[in-house]
């Protein structure tokens, strides 16, 4: 709830400042004529115990960014993990916390959220409620699109020979387009999620040059004909890099699903 509120009031950004990371006092924070700036410094000071600021000297004290709490600052892509903690502090996926006895209690019955939120499922919630579809979509592209990037860096040649590459759940379609754009033999990728999500996702560009020759698909509906029904699954297994233990290398395999 502390992430939430400082990031909320635009703390990490002012940090930030474009890359400055200067300490700042809470008083630096906040407009001069705020009534009491000590509130905001109760609030940073657990969060720099919890590493996501350094505190520095005593009064009065300053706060600047860890490189966790820049993870909370938006990159060139706009994508941060902050969307992430806003996502997780919704209201609709709050309310379900203090249910969750009730999944022990009763565990063939609703998930806690659907029992906190007229018994609509999560996911579903997601898809009718457009705001929060919305946050969902930032908040997967915030926390993938570092995992993606470091995964292709340890991972580069494990989509060798693939040509048509299927996300199932792919949210925003943000991890498919990262793919897409560093291995060239992919000439089909598809988002296979939720109708609701795939309309709000936005559109994959992976080239300029071959746009016309590399298709992207959006929908269920739109899987080309050639694939089974259910779509061909490639399944990316765990690699260990070659110059580590080459003993243990395992090759990509693909499978129906
Ligand atoms: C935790 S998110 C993961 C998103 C994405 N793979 C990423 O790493 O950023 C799970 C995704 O699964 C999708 N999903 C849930 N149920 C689904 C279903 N029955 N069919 C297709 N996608 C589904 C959700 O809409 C959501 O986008």
């Amino acid at each position: 709830m502390a992430l939430t509120a400082i990031i909320r009031l635009g703390v990490p950004s002012a940090v930030w400042a474009g890359g400055a990371n200067a300490p700042l006092s809470a008083a630096e924070l906040l407009p001069e004529c705020h009534p009491d700036q000590s509130v905001l410094e109760r609030l940073l000071r657990p969060l720099a115990s919890r590493g996501v600021f350094s505190e520095h000297g005593g009064s009065p004290r300053r706060f600047a960014l860890t490189a966790v709490g820049r993870t909370l600052v938006p990159g060139p892509s706009g994508a941060s993990y902050a969307d992430y903690v806003l996502q997780h502090h919704q209201d609709a996926l709050v309310a379900a916390w203090p249910r969750l006895h009730e999944a022990v209690l009763d565990p063939a019955g609703p998930e806690p959220f659907a029992r906190a939120n007229a018994g609509v499922p999560a996911y579903a919630y997601y898809g009718k409620d457009r705001e929060a579809n919305e946050v969902m979509l930032r908040a997967m592209t915030g926390v993938s699109e570092p995992f993606m990037e470091a995964l292709l860096d340890g991972y580069a040649g494990g989509f060798d020979g693939v040509a048509t590459l299927v996300d199932v759940g792919g949210s925003s379609g943000a991890c498919l387009e990262m793919i897409m754009r560093r291995v060239g033999t992919i000439t089909e990728g598809i988002n296979f999620d939720l109708p609701d999500v795939v309309a709000a996702a936005p559109p994959i560009a992976v080239g300029s040059d071959d746009v016309d020759q590399r298709r992207v698909h959006g929908h269920p509906e739109e899987l080309p004909s050639a694939l089974p029904a259910g779509g061909k699954v490639i399944a990316c297994e765990p690699v260990v890099p070659e110059e580590t233990d080459s003993s243990t290398r395992t090759d990509r395999n693909t499978s129906n699903k």
